[in-house]
């Protein structure tokens, strides 16, 4: 088990090392699912820190630009996205880490050498939750724990092999590190909702027990260890099985919308929410249009049905008020809720929808934002399944928010423009999604939209 080194910042040149990098990362980067600018040629790197936790071992925090694209909807200027690498050098990379590689280095510093991704190395991960455990600082990132917690020593970490956003490792089956991928400056929100959350006393929220962040360029969460909810499925996986047997899920979409409403009620006790009049009405209206007109510049399949989505939009503008907003979820899908089988729904994933920038993802919105997006999941998964079953998907939303409902006291379908205009949002942004990562997908929530414009 490697020991925690004593901190020291790498002695390379930080122009000098990219020079090593920099022809292995535009093969390397682009196949990563995390990686956002999928359809966006990169055009050059910039190393914006770089950080030595071992030798062999480095935290670096890259820029990759990117050329317009030819597509109007993306002649602005394309903003410049920072990830979070680390890296493994070696001279040889052992056959059980060949999956690893990101490449042979050919010139710089590290010419001769083998680049590999750290995060795939059983010592490397190891030693992040080592770092973890004895909190201090290493050049610009400092890590950190929550004293009431205790982190044993040795948990054998494995990287979680699942689709994400992020790269996730599993310690033991007792923790789990999330490491952002995608960095922006600021306070993720998936360590300060669950953290605030925790602090209110909300058991729906695993409490983060350490993180870890950068103070350079700019102060940035990095990571989050969370306790790991062993032997939990995720509503995804239990609703596909529940359409395969052809079992009832309404039971379970009634406690999860219980169990939406009571993050919800904790998150707004934490952060005071604020009341929605005409301007903010108007300004939710024009922001889903400006979306709804962009996606369909990008994805031409969405062009047709442009007029008939816009008049949901159209319908809040013309609200006078829309209730509250406050902290919420920002992503909320089936994927996010987490339910042993003898346990009681949790929700993770508190970052919100990962294209947005963190300052539009901390602001304060409605409620039936997250409602819209878990009413949008289970029809996903009602069209993913064979035959697809729209009845299955009706009785789930109707249970779900009945279940909202009767924990919150409102019911979110009483707010019916600000729902609909919540789920033609988000199936915008799926249309967008899909088409970027998983085009196969694209049709699911074309369908959606082919309703929602025609209704
Ligand atoms: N606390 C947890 N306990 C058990 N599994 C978890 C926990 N947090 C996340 N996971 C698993 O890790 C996967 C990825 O986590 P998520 O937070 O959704 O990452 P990302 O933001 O990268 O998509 C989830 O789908 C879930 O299966
Ligand atoms: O979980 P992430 O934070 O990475 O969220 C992104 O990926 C999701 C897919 O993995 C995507 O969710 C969409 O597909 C789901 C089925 O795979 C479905 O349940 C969701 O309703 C649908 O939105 C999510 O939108 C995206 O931000």
């Amino acid at each position: 088990m490697p020991k925690a080194a004593p901190p020291r910042t790498t002695g390379l040149p930080a122009t000098r090392l990219l020079t090593s990098l920099a022809p292995l990362l535009h093969e390397w980067l682009p196949r990563q699912r995390w990686f956002a600018g999928k359809g966006r040629p990169v055009t050059d790197f910039v190393l914006l820190t770089a950080t030595e936790l071992l030798p062999g071992f480095l935290h670096l925090l890259v820029r990759a630009e990117h050329a317009p694209l030819a597509l109007p909807a993306d002649a602005a200027p394309v903003p410049a996205d920072c990830y979070q690498l680390l890296i493994g050098v070696r001279d040889q990379l052992p056959p059980r880490l060949a999956p690893a590689l990101i490449g042979r280095a050919t010139q710089g510093p590290l010419a001769g050498r083998t680049v590999y991704d750290a995060l795939q190395d059983p010592q490397s991960a190891a030693l992040l939750l080592e770092r973890l455990r004895t909190p201090g600082s290493v050049g610009p990132l400092s890590f950190e724990h929550d004293p009431q917690v205790t982190i044993p020593p040795g948990l054998a970490p494995r990287l979680l092999g699942v689709e994400q956003s992020n790269s996730s490792l599993v310690y033991g089956d007792t923790f789990i590190l999330k490491v952002f991928r995608r960095v922006q400056p600021g306070v993720n929100p998936d360590l300060e909702l669950p953290w605030a959350l925790a602090r209110q006393g909300c058991a729906r929220v695993p409490a983060p027990a350490a993180w870890f962040r950068t103070s350079e360029p700019e102060e940035a969460t990095l990571g989050v260890l969370q306790p790991f909810l062993r032997g939990a499925d995720d509503g995804w996986t239990l609703a596909l099985a529940s359409l395969a047997q052809d079992r009832p899920f309404t039971r379970q979409a009634f406690e999860l919308g219980q169990a939406t409403a009571e993050v919800h009620l904790a998150l707004a006790d934490a952060f005071p929410p604020v009341t929605l009049g005409r301007p903010q009405t108007a300004a939710i209206a024009a922001a889903m249009t400006e979306r709804l007109d962009a996606t369909a510049q990008a994805v031409p399949a969405l062009a047709p049905h442009v007029s008939g989505l816009r008049a949901a939009f159209e319908a809040v503008a013309a609200l006078d008020s829309a209730g509250t907003a406050q902290r919420v979820h920002g992503d909320l899908h089936l994927g996010q809720a987490l339910r042993p089988a003898d346990g009681s729904w949790s929700v993770i994933d508190f970052e919100g929808e990962p294209a947005r920038p963190l300052a539009e993802r901390r602001r304060p919105q409605p409620p039936v934002r997250d409602v819209a997006g878990m009413l949008r999941s289970f029809d996903y998964a009602s069209c993913t399944a064979r035959p697809p079953n729209p009845q299955w998907a009706k009785e789930c939303r109707a249970a779900y928010c009945d279940g909202y409902a009767a924990r919150a006291g409102s019911d979110p379908r009483d707010a019916a423009e600000l729902l609909r205009a919540y789920e033609t949002d988000k199936a915008v942004y799926e249309v967008l999604y899909e088409a970027r990562h998983r085009p196969d997908w694209l049709p699911v929530p074309m369908a959606a939209v082919r309703r929602l414009a025609g209704a």
